[in-house]
């Protein structure tokens, strides 16, 4: 299969941990004879520094014409809640998931067996999680009216949600139940919130079509205690664009680190695959962030062109690394190996699998059937 992939690598980390994942798809295009291009483009930071614009229109189209993308992350210090910055990086990504449509993050939240003790809870709390956050991504506060009444310091942000906009991610992710383990948790507010009335409503109605799925409902607040109590309860979580991406850090410490959390951002037209961390400046350029969240986000994309055998090649290369212990130190305190020296490992792991590889124990937690 030939796939030509826009690369936007980003700021701080994003072009080390995306060059681990470019060196991976060499060696799936070399083991399994596949032909892949690649074409960078500017976003975030680094292209507010040369244009101006942390989402040039470039940018954008190259998005649109490619097959898919491979992100790294975006962010630096310097416009960080910096009063006089006009313009702030995180404006390119989140106008580059609605230009292109994708309305689902879906962020898969597995314990690796050879991972369980990193993990800052007991054994018997974590071994069982498998969970998958859909998070809703094209909606929300995120992207509601913004305004600033710089005299009377004051500021709003809105939440707006309509029904098309829930229903759309809800039907993914109770397809996806039904291929895992038929359970699906709306996570909300709904005890104060209108826009998580609102959710409750549409998804409680979707769901009369999914009788073999169970829906539950949580609040915010209590599904973070749970996740922590005892992250094998759950199945699929459903939930907003702001609930979405906090619960789903929290849901990296239970797997061991945030450097390990990989996920797809999907709409009818394009998909996009990107790590959940962020730009993590302090560690950039010194070779220390763990490529793992990137390389599975690129294996993520491989099963999106259906080629499962290389993408499960990819997951059984990177459990390989778990278990020599190839790791960078977020996952090993003491460990002495760095960004490329994991990347390279991986690579050079990359293999036809001969059947004694267990995807379905050890797949990285997506159902096959998640991805449109
Ligand atoms: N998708 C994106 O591009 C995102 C961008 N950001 C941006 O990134 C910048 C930094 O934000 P933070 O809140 O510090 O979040 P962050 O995710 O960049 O880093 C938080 C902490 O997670 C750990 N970490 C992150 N990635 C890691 C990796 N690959 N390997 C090992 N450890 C890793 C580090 O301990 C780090 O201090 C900000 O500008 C923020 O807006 C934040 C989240 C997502
Ligand atoms: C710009 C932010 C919404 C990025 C982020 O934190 C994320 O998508 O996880
Ligand atoms: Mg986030």
């Amino acid at each position: 299969m030939h796939l030509n992939i826009a690369v936007l690598e980003g700021d701080g980390i994003g072009p080390e941990v995306v060059a681990q994942s470019i060196k991976c798809l060499r060696s799936v295009e070399e083991t399994f004879g596949h032909s892949f291009t690649f074409e960078k483009g500017l976003i975030g930071a680094s292209a507010i520094k040369k244009t101006g614009n942390p989402l040039p229109d470039e940018t954008l189209e190259l998005c649109k014409r490619t097959d898919a993308t491979l992100f790294g992350a975006l962010g630096l210090p310097e416009f960080d809640d910096n009063p006089k910055a006009k313009v702030w990086p995180e404006q390119g990504l989140l106008r580059l998931r609605k230009e292109l449509g994708l309305f689902a993050n879906i962020r898969p939240v597995k314990v690796f067996p050879s991972l369980v003790k990193q993990s800052p809870l007991s054994k018997a709390q974590v071994q069982n999680t498998d969970l998958v956050i859909f998070r809703e991504l094209a909606g929300g506060i995120y992207y509601g009216v913004k305004t600033i009444d710089e005299e009377a310091n004051s500021a709003t942000d809105t939440c707006t949600y309509t029904e098309a906009e829930i229903s759309r991610i809800t039907h993914l992710a109770f397809k996806s139940a039904r291929s895992r383990k038929k359970k699906v948790t709306l996570v909300d507010k709904a005890n104060v919130l209108e826009t998580s009335r609102l959710w409750r409503r549409v998804v409680r109605s979707i769901s009369e079509s999914y009788p073999d799925v169970e829906l539950n409902c949580l609040f915010i607040d209590n599904a973070a205690i749970q996740m922590v109590l005892d992250p094998s309860q759950f199945d699929v979580i459903l939930t907003d664009n702001m609930f979405g991406d906090i619960l789903s850090d929290q849901g990296s410490v239970i797997a061991g680190s945030i450097g390990l959390l990989p996920s797809a951002s999907v709409g009818l037209e394009h998909a996009m695959f990107e790590p959940i961390h962020g730009s993590y400046p302090d560690a950039a350029g010194k070779n220390i962030a763990n490529p793992v969240a990137s390389i599975l986000s690129m294996a993520m994309l491989l099963q999106h062109f259906k080629m499962n055998e290389e993408s499960d090649a990819v997951v059984a290369a990177v459990l390989k690394s778990f278990s020599k212990k190839i790791v960078t130190a977020d996952i090993l305190g003491s460990s002495k190996y760095g960004t490329n020296y994991v990347g390279d490992f991986i690579a050079d792991n990359i293999m036809e699998l001969d059947g004694s590889f267990n995807i379905n124990d050890e797949n990285i937690g997506l159902g096959k059937s998640t991805i449109i």
